[in-house]
């Protein structure tokens, strides 16, 4: 045990304060944040308040408490005593009062109660008992004032009164009550350990020069300040915000998949049958089939003078922009070819805003068109329109691509489907069908993974699926690293698939 030399040691100033206020405003807990430098979740603050009295023995009982109530404030060397009282009003507290130095007097700011109390009964009790003491006014638990207050509730103990948001007092209620009373006022947060040594500092700053006026032979106590102000509490950091990337529309397959029935952004038309449209995206079919590659390769080396055009007819569409909006699809209908809601829409407001920019409409031969027949089979030709995206109403530039007869539109989309995703669904009807396109597009993974479900080893398909997903992305990483197919906006478009596909695998 140790002895308490404080007290005579010469030039150290031995500091009586004594904490007062009502039941629960957080005395005790402040005082252990000075005297014990106990930190505290906010849980076990919320869940743990015992009315207690902090026992000033413990300077006598506890060396780390006595080495941590010394300190320098001004130059002056001081021992500051902090003693603890009960909140109940009723109770008799001369003791406590008696040869005290300073009175820490506490409310909380979630307790407008408290406040009231502070002038109606704690301040005219401290004249009462101890009139020359000087008085320090402490707005205690100040972090409920931005806390989710739900929460704190929910994390109290069962039986304590919830906090409403209409309780919290803003700083300058404390600050109209210190003023009044002519007394310094701070505001502390044992959670966020805020405050606490500004209180204890002017307290004893208070009580120095009290002092001083007292003892005015006690030269070392010269420089001390009278209570400064208290720097104002930074707030926590909101959150970040939680950004949500909307979700890509679902149909039950994976993203990829539901790119091609709701296509957005999307840059290639494929025209079969003479008139059944299907849209895809250039980067999907180009990074997953060396024969796409090829082709939009092809497009792009043997067509730069779509360029400077298509620019001047892109800007006149963008100005007309919006008027695609109000196309109403539904009334040109039954002039269109059967297909996919989506193809009806997508072709109806096409034509009209076409025809309105004086483009060149479906049907037509344009002048900048490929003939692709004797580059490869299935293909006719390949050429550039302007479209307005069923989905986005944006007018973009689209290559149209013209298939032959032998193209049909089941295994078509079933072809494109496996291009998106890398899969084949075992259940596919048309496998026939889908061989023999696979066969005439060259894309021989597909081939081989109809054949394994013919044979019945479907369970080698997903060797397939594997390499397929491998080269692909070698095939991105090619592709951005050359900038391939990123030269036009629309393809810039599609990049953005290629990106979210490439962060997903
Ligand atoms: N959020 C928050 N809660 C606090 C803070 N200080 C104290 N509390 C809580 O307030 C309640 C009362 O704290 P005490 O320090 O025991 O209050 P007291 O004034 O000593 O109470 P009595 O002993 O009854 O007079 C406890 O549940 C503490 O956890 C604070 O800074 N922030």
């Amino acid at each position: 045990m140790e002895t308490d030399m404080d007290y005579e040691r010469p030039n150290v100033e031995t500091i009586k304060c004594v904490v007062v206020g009502d039941n629960a405003v957080g005395k005790t807990r402040l005082i252990c944040a000075r005297a014990c430098n106990t930190t505290l979740t906010r849980y076990q603050l919320l869940a743990t308040h015992v009315p207690t009295v902090w026992a000033i023995d413990q300077y006598r009982v506890c060396q780390e408490v006595l080495e941590r109530s010394r300190d320098v404030v001004d130059e002056v060397s001081v021992s500051l005593r902090l003693w603890d009282t009960f909140g109940d009003h009723h109770k008799d507290r001369r003791f406590a009062y008696g040869r005290s130095d300073v009175v820490v007097l506490c409310f909380s700011i979630a307790n407008p109660n408290s406040l009231n109390h502070v002038k109606t009964m704690w301040y005219q009790e401290i004249k009462h008992f101890c009139p020359r003491t000087p008085v320090v006014l402490v707005g205690c638990q100040l972090d409920l004032r931005y806390a989710d207050l739900e929460a704190v509730n929910r994390a109290r103990r069962p039986l304590a009164r919830p906090i409403k948001r209409g309780d919290i007092l803003p700083p300058e209620k404390g600050r109209e009550v210190a003023k009044e009373l002519g007394i310094p006022y701070y505001e502390t947060s044992v959670f966020d350990q805020f405050g606490i040594k500004d209180v204890f500092d002017n307290a004893i700053r208070a009580a120095l020069i009290s002092r001083r006026h007292l003892q005015f032979w006690k030269s070392h106590l010269k420089k001390v300040q009278k209570p400064l102000l208290q720097a104002p509490f930074l707030p926590p950091k909101a959150p970040p915000p939680v950004i949500k990337i909307p979700a890509c529309p679902s149909t039950g397959t994976n993203e990829a998949a539901c790119l091609l029935d709701n296509p957005l952004c999307a840059d290639v038309l494929f025209i079969l049958q003479d008139q059944e449209p299907i849209f895809a995206h250039r980067i999907y079919l180009a990074t997953s089939s060396s024969k796409f590659y090829d082709l939009f390769l092809m497009e792009c080396e043997e067509s730069p003078s779509w360029g400077e055009g298509a620019c001047e007819k892109e800007k006149q569409s963008r100005d007309l922009q919006g008027r695609t909006l109000s196309v109403n699809p539904e009334e040109e209908r039954e002039e269109g070819p059967p297909g996919t809601p989506q193809a009806e829409q997508w072709k109806s407001s096409s034509r009209s805003l076409l025809e309105t920019l004086g483009l060149e409409a479906e049907g037509s031969v344009p002048e900048t068109t490929q003939t692709l027949s004797g580059w490869s089979k299935g293909f006719i030709g390949m050429h550039k329109e302007m479209q307005v995206n069923p989905i986005s109403k944006r007018v973009g530039p689209v290559t149209v691509v013209r298939m032959d007869s032998s193209v049909q539109p089941g295994p078509f989309r079933t072809l494109l489907r496996f291009l998106y995703t890398g899969q084949l669904d075992e259940k596919e009807k048309d496998l026939v069908g889908l061989a023999q396109i696979a066969e005439v597009l060259e894309m021989f993974d597909l081939r081989m993974m109809v054949e394994n479900i013919m044979n019945k080893e479907a369970f080698m398909n997903q060797e397939i699926t594997k390499a397929f997903h491998v080269r692909k992305a070698n095939r991105i990483k090619e592709c951005l690293s050359k900038g391939t197919f990123s030269g036009e906006r629309g393809m810039m478009q599609s990049h953005q698939y290629l990106w979210l596909y490439f962060i997903k695998h």
